[in-house]
């Protein structure tokens, strides 16, 4: 990725190039006057152009023209306010008007480029009956680079979101024919929480509890109509960077730090779910619980690090053998589980008892050298009388069993 810093301070040129480098995998090219920026432009493909308005060979901000013309992005920072060329450039299509304060500034500016890189990514659906309002907010939109998706009501809304479950945001307006803003967020919810799809609800209505009963009917945040372009695009970029913080927390709470498959509490919380339905249904279901064999071995003798790599390893290959249709956990330690959800024991031992053969031909390979890895396993199935605990003993039984068969083995409970 390549960002072109158009300014004739170095000094600012040089905390750019440097703030730009640290948060994100990117080169920087500096131009310091209008006569450079232009070759530099025809030479290479920006990502995203960051420019001074006043340059030493052009200071009516001819720069900026240069720049949306090669359809670049293009945040103007600045050392003057002007209230006016401010809201002129905004409405000429740039990305944000900064105004040079102190090191805030600059790291604002870093941050907003690594949030346009994210944007790309990042699906947003817009509903609204009015086409006029639908192709301003979509204009907004794609300033900063987001995937955009249209609706004129509720019920084509619903319908979007059911073939694009990956949109991230939502942002509808009230009035709709149809389905209407309350009744399209009401039935969303019924599907999507918080963690995965923040909502904004806009209104021309002049009712002033619009704003309280969008948010309590499950919006992440309001919009009044009309509204200006920054207001829309910092609550649009703090709307995600929530989203985002909540997905972080999210992972943190869910996913062993270690070897990024799923913890102890994720599977409890996910099985005690479970069970009543499964139970209800007469479903089946089955787990495996393992343990490395000798692991301390390799820590005393490898070291702690190559223990983690070992650890690393064999959860990968779990990952690999088993995520796609089943659920891997780490319980601590060198523990794992895997739920076979619709799997008798038997059909699990057989999957399991491969997976063993396979760790016991397929060495490890570390920073130390190839290391032979074996596991032990115990499976059960569940019994519709019980907890998820329960099933877990039993299951700790027959890995019992495994060890003290010699290891290295399925043992079934
Ligand atoms: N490297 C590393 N080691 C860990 C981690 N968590 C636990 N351990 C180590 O795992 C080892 C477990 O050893 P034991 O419970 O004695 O079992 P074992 O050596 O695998 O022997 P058996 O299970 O009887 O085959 C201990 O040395 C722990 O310190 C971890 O996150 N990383």
């Amino acid at each position: 990725m390549r960002i072109l810093v158009v300014e004739d301070s170095q000094v600012v040129s040089r905390v750019m190039r440097h703030l730009l480098t640290q948060e994100l995998n990117c080169d920087v090219d500096v131009a310091p006057d209008l006569a450079s920026a232009k070759i530099l432009l025809a030479e290479n493909d920006y990502f995203v152009a960051v420019t001074d308005l006043n340059l030493p060979d052009a200071q009516e901000g001819e720069i900026v023209k240069l720049v949306l013309a090669k359809q670049i992005p293009c945040i103007v920072l600045t050392g003057s306010w002007d209230p006016q060329e401010r809201s002129r450039l905004l409405q000429l299509g740039i990305v944000d008007y900064v105004l040079k304060e102190n090191r805030f500034s600059y790291e604002y500016t870093a941050k907003l480029v690594r949030r346009l890189q994210r944007n790309q990514s990042v699906k947003v659906l817009v509903a609204d009956d009015s086409m006029v309002s639908r192709k301003f907010i979509r204009s907004l939109l794609e300033q900063h680079l987001f995937q955009v998706i249209e609706a004129d009501d509720g019920i084509a809304a619903l319908d979007t979101l059911k073939e694009n479950p990956d949109i991230k945001l939502l942002i509808t307006d009230y009035n709709m024919p149809r389905l209407d803003g309350f009744g399209l967020i009401i039935k969303v919810r019924e599907q999507f929480s918080r963690e995965e799809l923040a909502i904004i609800g806009l209104s021309s209505d002049s009712d002033e509890s619009l704003s309280a009963r969008f948010i309590k009917n499950g919006a992440n945040d309001f919009l009044q109509k009309p509204f200006v372009h920054e207001e829309f695009h910092c609550r649009v970029l703090n709307t995600l960077d929530a989203l985002d913080m909540m997905a972080k927390l999210w992972e943190q709470a869910n996913l062993d730090y270690l070897t990024n498959v799923f913890n102890r509490r994720y599977f409890f919380n996910l099985y005690e779910e479970k069970l009543p339905t499964i139970t209800r249904n007469q479903g089946t279901l089955s787990l495996g619980l393992m343990d490395i064999d000798f692991f301390k071995k390799v820590n005393d003798g490898y070291g702690h690090d190559v223990g983690d790599e070992v650890l690393v390893e064999f959860a990968k290959r779990l990952k690999h053998s088993f995520s796609q249709h089943f659920t891997v956990a780490r319980f601590g330690g060198e523990e794992f589980v895997v739920g076979f959800k619709g799997l008798s024991v038997e059909k699990s031992f057989a999957l399991l008892d491969r997976f063993r053969m396979q760790m016991e031909s397929t060495p490890v390979m570390t920073t130390k050298g190839e290391l032979t890895i074996t596991v032990s396993i115990g499976v059960t199935n569940f019994n519709h009388d019980e907890n998820v605990d329960g099933m877990l003993q039993r299951a700790d039984v027959a890995l019992y069993e495994a060890k003290e068969g010699g290891r290295n083995l399925v043992s079934i409970a």
